[in-house]
């Protein structure tokens, strides 16, 4: 039985989604909230008829099986096709898996989860081919709500099932939640980046590749048409979550935008071309380096004014909601200043807490927003990436792997 674990972060956007889908350039940030996904692969069975594919998902409480030779059957595969590259989902094998997906009862209530478990079953038959398996995930991540949950399982999944096919090597170690979590170099980075935004493709529709991106490689980045720049950032951004509870999917806000861009293409060109200046600003801003008080607070207004800006064309582009308009009226009333992050409609904002902010008014601010039913969260910003657990890592979220 080999075993093995990844976990890949989820991130912020400070300035440019949507943009970032038509060119503009944006600005993300990897966030201290995980997904982990571990990798039970279990030997080629002599009872053939037995072996299945199992996948648990611990957030919705679900757990999935197909028997390995109904998926070699439909998806006319048996072999992965070779892991070194990654390649897109085709619209047969899509359908192919729709059939194998229309199998299960997924619960009415859960069918958001369907776009997941495509992505799954195409990475991992990809990847490892209709192997006998069992994957478990859990996740921090509120799903669906612009914390890139979606970019942290396809990256965990395709950083666990590169690294049991032996084409992903871990580097180093770091510890974390009593497991040897290891780094992965940066070739191998690049693969599991490759892979997992062929996933995303898969749930998101058109992504940008940018959550992806910041989930693989963590850190600050600029991301602009496929292209990313680390940013060095010597003082540390700090930002309140708060997540409004209101679901929404992100292939749906990506795709009404680009309806409004076709309807109205130039002003929206206007719009995008409008968030590149405020995402350029925002990352020149964050490499700053600030020694004095007055330098910190001067590099925070700006930040401050660039975000309202950026909340105020993401309102031109149809993608707020009253939920996250009363996040900003409420952080308002405190003098902050907040934005939506990720694909709006609901979902997570931003709110940017100045270094000189006390802690009594960031409480205050917590207890108002928490009045409205929302939850709050304290992340730290622009920490590691992809990670992974070679083997050795016997204990995974309670359950022996
Ligand atoms: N831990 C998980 N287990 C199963 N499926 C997941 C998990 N995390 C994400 N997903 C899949 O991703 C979908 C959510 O993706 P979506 O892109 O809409 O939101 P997001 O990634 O959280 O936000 P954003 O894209 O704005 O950052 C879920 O509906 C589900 O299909
Ligand atoms: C809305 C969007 O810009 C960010 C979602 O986190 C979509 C994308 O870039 O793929
Ligand atoms: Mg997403």
């Amino acid at each position: 039985m080999e075993v093995c674990a990844a976990r890949a972060p989820g991130k912020i956007i400070l300035a440019g989604e949507h943009a970032v889908v038509h060119g503009s350039a944006a600005v993300a940030a990897a966030i201290d909230l995980y997904t982990r996904c571990s990798l039970c692969l279990m030997p080629l069975a002599d009872d053939e008829a037995a072996a299945t594919l199992e996948l648990d998902l611990k957030d919705p409480g679900l757990t999935f099986s197909w028997p390995c030779g109904r998926l070699r059957e439909v998806l006319l595969t048996d072999e992965a096709a070779g892991a070194r590259e990654a390649r897109p989902c085709s619209p047969d094998r899509l359908a192919s898996i729709a059939r194998l997906l229309e199998e299960h009862e997924i619960p009415e209530a859960k069918i958001w989860l369907s776009a997941g478990l495509s992505a799954f079953l195409f990475l991992y038959t990809s990847i490892l081919g209709c192997r006998p398996g069992k994957v478990t995930v859990s996740s921090d991540l509120p799903m669906g709500s612009g914390l890139g949950s979606s970019a942290a399982f396809c990256v965990s999944m395709s950083g666990v099932l590169l690294t049991a096919a032996g084409v992903v090597t871990a580097v180093g170690g770091i510890s974390g939640e009593g497991m040897e979590w290891e780094l992965v170099g940066k070739d191998d980075l690049e693969l599991v980046n490759r892979w997992a935004f062929q996933g995303e493709k898969i749930i998101h529709g058109k992504p940008s590749g940018i959550d992806n991106a910041v989930s693989t490689f963590g850190s600050m980045i600029k991301f602009k048409k496929g292209e990313l720049t680390n940013l060095k950032s010597s003082n540390p951004v700090k930002m309140l979550i708060t997540d409004t509870r209101v679901g929404r999917n992100t292939k749906a806000l990506v795709a009404g935008v680009s309806e409004r861009a076709s309807r109205h293409s130039d002003a929206m060109a206007s719009v995008f071309n409008a968030v590149n200046s405020i995402s350029e600003e925002v990352s020149s801003i964050v490499e700053l380096a600030a020694n004095d008080e007055i330098a910190i607070t001067s590099k925070e207004e700006k930040l401050a004014e660039l975000m309202e800006m950026n909340q105020g064309l993401l309102q031109c582009m149809g993608v707020s909601h009253s939920s996250i308009e009363t996040v900003l009226r409420t952080t308002l009333k405190f003098n902050l200043v907040s934005k939506l992050t990720g694909a709006g409609g609901g979902g997570c904002v931003l709110t940017l807490i100045p270094t000189m902010l006390c802690n009594l008014v960031l409480e205050k601010v917590i207890a108002e927003l928490e009045s409205h039913s929302f939850r709050c969260f304290k992340v730290e910003v622009g920490g590691q990436g992809l990670q992974v657990c070679q083997g050795g890592c016997s204990y995974f979220n309670g359950d022996v792997v």
